[in-house]
């Protein structure tokens, strides 16, 4: 297998499970030294670290809440410690409390918007300023959503941070264009992970968004390594300002 992250270092956060662990894993697997942010599953952090480290690459887990602008300066500092660079972020991190909108709770839509869009904010910030230090460009990833795109009922709090994460790709990809540091988003469809284990427990409401798919199943974790591996690799040199939808083509069906 041709390796396509061969020397560098990648930065995930909210990597202990899911979608976040997947890219981890998966920039490892393609020759990446991997710091990942976790906030609370230690067990998961050090399971992912064990991973990369099984692939022969250096791992390192470093514990915060990325709501928190604080977490983001920390976890940079300490993968620069660990690995000297940070050559792509990718931002990860986020919850989805599903609620309906006329009786949301403040703090749950105040809780959505600090994690999923100020720490996505404060943690981009963060690994450009480092990047641009170093001179020598880099590649950001936001794991946003196809519901950037497209509303959700019980996400009225929700679908405005992936449609905000969407736009903070578009408007870095203009002011760090000159440092060579390219920024990107996926929008992944319904990916099966913790994020959606209840709302998908309901067996109608599962069988419902698998027959959307065209592809005829739900996503894994690990059907975002590609994506998020090739837009973080010298692949994808002349790509910056784009999203890539990964959702077995369900935005597209209509009818
Ligand atoms: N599963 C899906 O269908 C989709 C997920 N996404 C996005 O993918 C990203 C990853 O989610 P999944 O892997 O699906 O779910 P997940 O629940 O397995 O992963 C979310 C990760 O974020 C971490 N996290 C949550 N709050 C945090 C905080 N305050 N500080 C640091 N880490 C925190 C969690 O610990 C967990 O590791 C999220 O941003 C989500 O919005 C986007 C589209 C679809
Ligand atoms: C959590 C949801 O299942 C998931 O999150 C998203 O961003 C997608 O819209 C899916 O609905």
């Amino acid at each position: 297998m041709t390796k396509l992250l061969e020397g560098k270092t990648v930065l995930v956060t909210g990597a202990s499970a899911g979608i976040g662990r997947a890219a981890a894993i998966g920039a490892a697997r393609h020759g990446a030294d991997v710091a990942i942010n976790f906030s609370r599953d230690v067990a998961g952090a050090e399971s992912a670290v064990a991973e990369i480290e099984k692939l022969g690459q250096r791992g390192l887990a470093v514990k915060g809440d990325v709501s928190d602008p604080e977490t983001a300066t920390d976890f940079v500092a300490r993968a620069v410690e660990a690995f000297g660079k940070v050559d792509v972020f990718v931002n990860n991190a986020g919850i989805c409390p599903f609620h309906a909108f006329l009786d949301m709770p403040v703090e749950t839509f105040e809780r959505t918007m600090r994690v999923n869009l100020h720490g996505a904010y404060f943690m981009v910030q963060a690994a450009a300023n480092q990047m641009v230090k170093q001179g020598h460009g880099g590649a950001i990833i936001a794991v946003s959503s196809i519901s950037a795109l497209v509303g959700g009922e019980y996400q009225t709090h929700y679908t405005p941070t992936k449609a905000g994460l969407h736009s903070l790709m578009q408007s870095t990809a203009i002011a760090l264009g000159r440092y060579g540091i390219r920024c990107n988003s996926v929008l992944p469809g319904t990916i099966l992970t913790d994020i959606n284990k209840d709302d998908l427990a309901d067996d109608e409401k599962r069988r419902y968004m698998e027959g959307r798919v065209p592809l005829g199943r739900l996503g894994q974790p690990d059907d975002l390594e590609g994506p998020i591996v090739f837009l973080a690799s010298d692949l994808a040199r002349y790509v910056t300002g784009a999203s890539l939808l990964v959702d077995g083509g369900a935005f597209v069906n209509l009818q």
